[in-house]
């Protein structure tokens, strides 16, 4: 058979209409029949593209010239920010951005033919500064020690100073802590040759408290100079009540490594969620977006419309906070998460905050699930919140045996959301309204939702 021959080469230009737009973000223009990925190009767009690389069944280009511009295009944003991956749609108008979102649930549903309703995106009234947590590279640019964010789809560093949608007051303190650096001539790590010291500056905030966290992670045990940056950090950011280094020293995208060492000041910081008190260690999981995570969490809830007997499975529990947000309107709670950090921290905050019906397990939830199965508990509610890549077969298959009125399914990913619903529909149960997208993640392309599975 004749080998498929692309039907574009490499810096061919041409003028098509942009028709559509990749859940990445990325513009879709046809030659003859072939897709083209193009950034920062707008379905009704029409533009001239020049391809930049040619694969089998796709290519790569970008735009030369816009020759028509959407609507839906967002003018108030800058090319730095547009050429790194931090804020893929932010050359999208907000509306957009959420039409996009609530778009994408509908079209993966409709992939695995499960016919729901998706509700418009709930949306943020400010939807930038928002992000509660930065991890930064840390490289060396021109010579020098360089703070910044990776261009889309590669590890090349673009300094950046203002990363649009991170609280400022973090943006401020990487640049505090990146000029102590080059005071002390700290040395920048480097991915090629796995030399040099300082992998990543990650920072994060608390919303309500304003208590900060600083972690610098680093690729050897020694971190040269400690005292003068920790005395620098603590002069100039006064917010600071804990700073930490992480060590990892494995040649890895992985940004954490398995080492922390306290370097002054506490091993966590504390912020609040629906008036309760959470500590946060440096290795545990917690929502990037205070403002809307409160929307999410109290949307799960309500939808879960808890009567105060309930037995309550919460799964992927972090470092508790749908346990404990969730404890006074339940007889109990049993947790489940796979961090250790996030378990011990998620005890700390049960005790805190005075809670006692509220348990935490240490495991793999899809482990977890299989063993209370077999120990005959009999869960009224099960709330899921699991990573991107989201359930396992064996979880639901147990969830679904211990027969829960409901299962909440608080999802990151609709592409998995879709697929486990195909399997908890088969298993008997049914999606209550419907889906309801909430934007965690203004300005990405990262979709967030809760939708209820009632026993039928
Ligand atoms: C999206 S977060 C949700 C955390 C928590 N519900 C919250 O909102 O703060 C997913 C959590 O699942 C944990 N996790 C990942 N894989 C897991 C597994 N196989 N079993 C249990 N927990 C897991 C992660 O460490 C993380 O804390």
């Amino acid at each position: 058979m004749a080998k498929f021959k692309a039907p574009v080469i490499k810096n061919q230009e041409f003028e098509a209409e942009v028709v559509d737009l990749t859940y990445q973000g990325m513009g879709v223009v046809k030659f003859e029949d072939f897709p083209v990925f193009v950034v920062d190009a707008i379905p009704g767009e029409v533009v001239r593209v020049g391809i930049t690389k040619v694969q089998t069944n796709f290519a790569f280009g970008r735009v030369i010239k816009r020759l028509k511009e959407s609507d839906d295009r967002n003018h108030n944003v800058d090319q730095a920010t547009l050429t790194t991956g931090i804020a893929p749609l932010a050359n999208l108008t907000y509306a957009a951005q959420l039409r996009f979102k609530q778009n994408q649930i509908e079209q993966l549903f409709k992939k695995m033919h499960i016919d729901v309703p998706v509700n418009e995106t709930i949306g943020m009234e400010n939807p930038i500064g928002y992000r509660n947590k930065a991890q930064v590279p840390v490289r060396t640019v021109r010579g020098e020690l360089t703070t910044g964010f990776y261009r889309r789809n590669s590890h090349i560093l673009v300094p950046i100073e203002d990363y649009y949608i991170q609280d400022p007051e973090i943006d401020k303190a990487i640049v505090v802590i990146r000029d102590l650096m080059r005071r002390y001539q700290l040395d920048a790590y480097d991915e090629a040759t796995h030399s040099g010291e300082i992998r990543t500056v990650m920072v994060r905030r608390g919303y309500y408290s304003h208590e900060m966290m600083v972690v610098i992670v680093t690729r050897r045990n020694k971190l040269p100079v400690a005292e003068l940056l920790i005395e620098g950090i603590k002069q100039a950011l006064p917010e600071v009540k804990s700073i930490i280094q992480n060590v990892n020293s494995e040649k890895t995208n992985v940004i954490l490594g398995k080492t922390n060492k306290t370097l002054w000041g506490a091993d966590y910081i504390s912020d609040t969620l629906f008036g309760k008190t959470f500590e946060i260690g440096p290795m545990s999981f917690y929502q990037v977006n205070p403002q809307t995570t409160e929307v999410l969490y109290g949307l799960a809830v309500e939808k879960a419309a808890l009567t105060g007997d309930e037995m309550v499975i919460d799964a992927y529990s972090g470092i508790g906070t749908i346990s404990l947000s969730v404890a006074d309107k339940v007889k109990e709670v049993i947790g489940v998460e796979i961090v250790p950090g996030a378990v011990a921290d998620a005890k700390r905050n049960a005790k805190i905050n005075g809670i006692d019906n509220v348990k935490f397990e240490l495991g793999k939830a899809e482990e977890k699930m299989v063993e209370w199965q077999a120990a005959d508990v009999k869960p009224d509610v099960i709330f899921v919140d699991p990573p991107r890549k989201g359930l396992t077969p064996e979880l639901i298959t147990a969830a679904t045996e211990m027969q829960p009125k409901k299962i909440v399914y608080i999802s990151c990913n609709p592409a998995t959301l879709a697929r486990d619903a195909a399997q908890l529909i088969e298993s008997g149960y049914q999606i209550d309204g419907a889906v309801q997208p909430i934007d965690q993640f203004p300005q990405t392309t990262h979709i967030e939702s809760v939708t209820v599975f009632l026993k039928k």
